[in-house]
């Protein structure tokens, strides 16, 4: 780029052509949920401008390291995306996926050129700075990923900027690589201290294995759990933890539906979203299982089950679960710190935050209300828009049912922490264990693992801690998906006009009845969530709405 953006058009828009015949089509895609998501041989002009927005976004940042990933998380095989990261490790800034939606719907080469001209310009990119720009760059394991991550590169170098090839990573893997390079690098040091998968594999194993000598040993025999890796890159990352685990840890998990497993598809009758709304055991999953974890395609997803003993159905420990084992977990040790700062005369308020969506349960959410040092507070989906609430606390913790969360220690907080009192070495512990970018379904099992050998609490009395109310989630195709809009955190719908009130009759119909609809951000349909007094009447009053969401879309 330092020779000008028509000299780069030049050599950039060669490349495009090239890719072209994979990518006939030249379709306006949206920036999703999660990033770009479509079927992979629409991608690979999208993904190549995602790579040279990022390796603009790393020169605007004083060349900070800036992170690209490959991949459409839980969504079929045929599927693939890009998710980009931020300097900070967190989701693209909201104002750079406006402008990457921009990017990747210019048609002409010189509108393309035209576009970015103007970023430069109205960002202040110092396009000057290229050559100490650097995208750190992971795929996942869909076959369409490695041509897509070729690409990616090719597009990165046309602006003179550095690869950094993570090769095959989780998305948190690259979010938490990303952070950390940043973090260890000075900036008086002449290149970045790149972090890569084995410092996040280091990180996580000695952490845990930290985390479980102090806590209190585990009653009776420790309880193996299988890991359903949903045939994708979690396998991976899974197998190089097991391999750097003690001696007394090594067994501890069983990791199954590998990603080189040629009996199973990606995602397929597998993973957590799967074994999430489907609620049942994944293929693959032993008899006898005890104690399952589901990761997702990409392992930024977890969910946790275990068989009824009686029944043989499958109990679910969603997102929804993971707050309140958390929430309450957190309180106890904060109230624990608060006693011991008050002892020694120091003062410090703190606030345990817990972020939720219109999909949380609202059984968890009056326990949660119930609980010291803790406030409930209300995000859209979307880890972008829970990420942001929950930075404003000192622990600020975020779960979507479907499994994807962490917990944020503010700087402030572990700063105020020293190891004079076992809760705060514990503290800072957990913030090194649990991942500080976004949610990791690897670091989450590890986290709870601890916690529930902590606290002693099995995973019957967890699931016993309450009922969550009866509810249903539907998808409904339709012609448009974006005709729908909605307000209040995506629990109303504003157009078209006449749908909510249709959403609001039914409702009225059933005790306790809750409902939405909303556009997803991920897949081509229409989602429609409902609550309500039994399984029945979740059900029935879901079909409902989504016979109207069919009727006036
Ligand atoms: C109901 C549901 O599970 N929605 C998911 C799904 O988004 P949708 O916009 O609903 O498609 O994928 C997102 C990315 O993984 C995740 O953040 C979100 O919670
Ligand atoms: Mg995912």
């Amino acid at each position: 780029m330092e020779g000008g953006v028509d000299e780069w058009m030049h050599v950039y828009g060669e490349l495009e052509k090239q890719s072209a015949g994979i990518d006939e089509h030249h379709v306006a895609l949206r920036y999703g949920t999660g990033g770009f998501r479509a079927p992979a041989h629409l991608l690979p002009r999208v993904v190549m401008r995602c790579a040279v927005l990022m390796a603009l976004r790393s020169m605007q940042d004083g060349a900070r390291v800036t992170g690209l990933m490959i991949t459409a998380s839980h969504n079929p095989e045929c599927d693939n995306g890009v998710k980009m990261v931020e300097s900070s490790g967190h989701m693209l800034d909201g104002r750079w996926e406006v402008s990457a939606e921009a990017f990747v719907a210019c048609r002409e080469e010189h509108a393309c050129a035209k576009w970015v001209q103007s970023l430069i310009e109205g960002e202040r990119i110092q396009v000057y700075r290229a050559r100490d720009a650097a995208v750190l760059l992971g795929f996942d394991t869909r076959r369409s990923s490695p041509d897509l991550a070729f690409l990616a590169e090719r597009a990165i170098e046309s602006v003179g900027a550095k690869v950094v090839r993570l090769g095959l990573v989780t998305t948190p893997q690259l979010h938490f690589c990303v952070r950390r390079t940043n973090t260890s690098t000075k900036p008086w040091m002449a290149a970045p201290v790149i972090c890569r998968s084995d410092d996040y594999v280091g990180e996580l194993a000695s952490s845990f294995t930290q985390l479980t000598r102090l806590s209190a040993p585990a009653r009776g025999p420790r309880v193996q759990v299988h890991v359903d890796c949903a045939h994708g890159v979690g396998a991976v990352a899974m197998r190089a933890l097991c391999a750097k685990l003690p001696d007394e840890l090594a067994g501890a998990f069983v990791v199954f539906n590998h990603e080189s497993d040629p009996h199973g598809v990606l995602n397929e009758r597998c993973g957590a979203d799967y074994v999430q709304k489907q609620r049942c055991f994944p293929d693959g999953a032993p008899q006898n299982c005890s104690h399952l974890a589901s990761l997702d395609g990409d392992a930024d997803r977890l969910v946790l089950a275990f068989k009824d003993p009686q029944n043989m159905d499958l109990c679910l420990l969603d997102g929804d679960f993971f707050v309140v084992l958390l929430a309450h977990y957190f309180s106890g040790l904060m109230k624990e710190i608060d006693l011991y700062w008050s002892a020694t005369g120091q003062r410090r308020s703190i606030g345990i935050g817990v972020v939720q969506t219109a999909y949380s349960n609202g059984a968890a959410k009056e326990i949660l209300m119930k609980l010291d040092f803790v406030q409930v507070a209300m995000a859209h989906t979307g880890v972008k828009y829970l990420e942001k609430e929950a930075l404003k606390f000192d622990i600020g913790m975020y779960w979507e049912p479907n499994g994807h969360g962490t917990v944020l220690f503010s700087e402030s907080l572990l700063a105020s922490m020293s190891d004079a009192h076992p809760a705060m070495e514990r503290l800072r512990l957990y913030s090194r264990l649990v991942n500080q970018a976004v949610g990791d379904g690897i670091a989450d099992l590890l986290l709870i693992q601890v916690v529930l050998q902590d606290t002693q609490i099995g995973l019957h009395d967890w699931y016993a801690m309450y009922t969550p109310r009866p509810s249903k989630n539907l998808v409904v195709k339709v012609k448009d998906k974006n005709a729908i809009e909605t307000c209040d955190f995506d629990r109303r719908v504003t157009r078209p006009e006449r749908l909510q009130p249709c959403v609001d009759q039914a409702i009225a119909k059933y005790p306790n009845g809750r409902a939405f609809v909303r556009p997803s951000g991920t897949e081509d349909v229409v989602r429609v969530y409902a609550e309500a007094h039994s399984w029945e009447s979740a059900n029935s009053l879901a079909e409902e709405i989504a016979a109207h969401v069919g009727a006036w879309c």
